[in-house]
């Protein structure tokens, strides 16, 4: 029998959402309704945002409570199963965003075939949780695209069972996957992620 969450349980990851959605939104990381994110409320429920939704101008009416392991909410982003599947596999994950930035859609399709992105040697990377050096190789997963979303989790948390620990992959043409333990540190992680795709597509073009 699952119990739903106490209204002051979800307020508070929706206030998560809201300010992952309202900062990616303020920097353009979100266009035409793009993005999703969630935050973690216990271990069987997550606050998701709406499928459709105005990301970038997102209030409380627009999250949803979804159930981790349970069945599909109408309402949920049509990712929304990106999202649970991460919580599921990774307990230490409390918030998620997905955001369609430039650099991050752009490598994505220049590196596709190739499976990952590599970055390496920038003194950003020690904002990423866990790294201490810029003497770090951190190799970003990319996936294709596939509008069966059920099908491409599962293929990503395939992928992510193989590599080392990341903050973060690529889907194809699409844009960015990245999480934290918090709404906080996730989006440091995007803000870093920004800075990082970035610096590699300004470096690459000038080769
Ligand atoms: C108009 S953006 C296409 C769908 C997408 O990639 C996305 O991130 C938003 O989907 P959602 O169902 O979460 O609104
Ligand atoms: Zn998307």
């Amino acid at each position: 029998m699952t119990s739903a969450p106490s209204s002051e349980a979800f307020a508070a990851a929706a206030a998560g959402v809201i300010a992952m959605a309202r900062y990616a939104g303020d920097r353009h990381w979100v266009p035409a309704t793009s993005g999703n994110f969630s935050v973690r409320i216990d271990e069987r429920f997550a606050a998701v945002t709406a499928t459709g939704a105005d990301k970038a101008n997102l209030t409380e009416a627009d999250v949803i409570a979804a159930e981790i392991s349970g069945p599909k909410h109408p309402r949920a982003s049509a990712e929304a199963p990106l999202h649970l599947v991460r919580y599921a596999s990774d307990p230490s994950i409390g918030a998620i965003a997905h955001i369609h930035t430039l650099p991050a859609t752009l490598l994505s399709r220049r590196h596709a075939a190739k499976g990952a992105l590599r970055l390496d040697g920038w003194e950003l990377l020690k904002a990423f949780t866990g790294i201490k050096t810029h003497e770090t190789a951190l190799d970003i997963p990319i996936v294709p695209n596939d509008q069966d979303t059920d099908r491409l989790a599962a293929l990503i948390e395939e992928r992510l069972g193989a590599s080392g620990p990341v903050p973060g992959y690529l889907i194809a043409g699409h844009g960015l996957y990245v999480w934290g333990a918090s709404a906080k540190d996730a989006i440091r992680h995007m803000e870093a992620f920004d800075f990082l795709l970035t610096a590699e597509l300004h470096e690459e073009n000038a080769r």
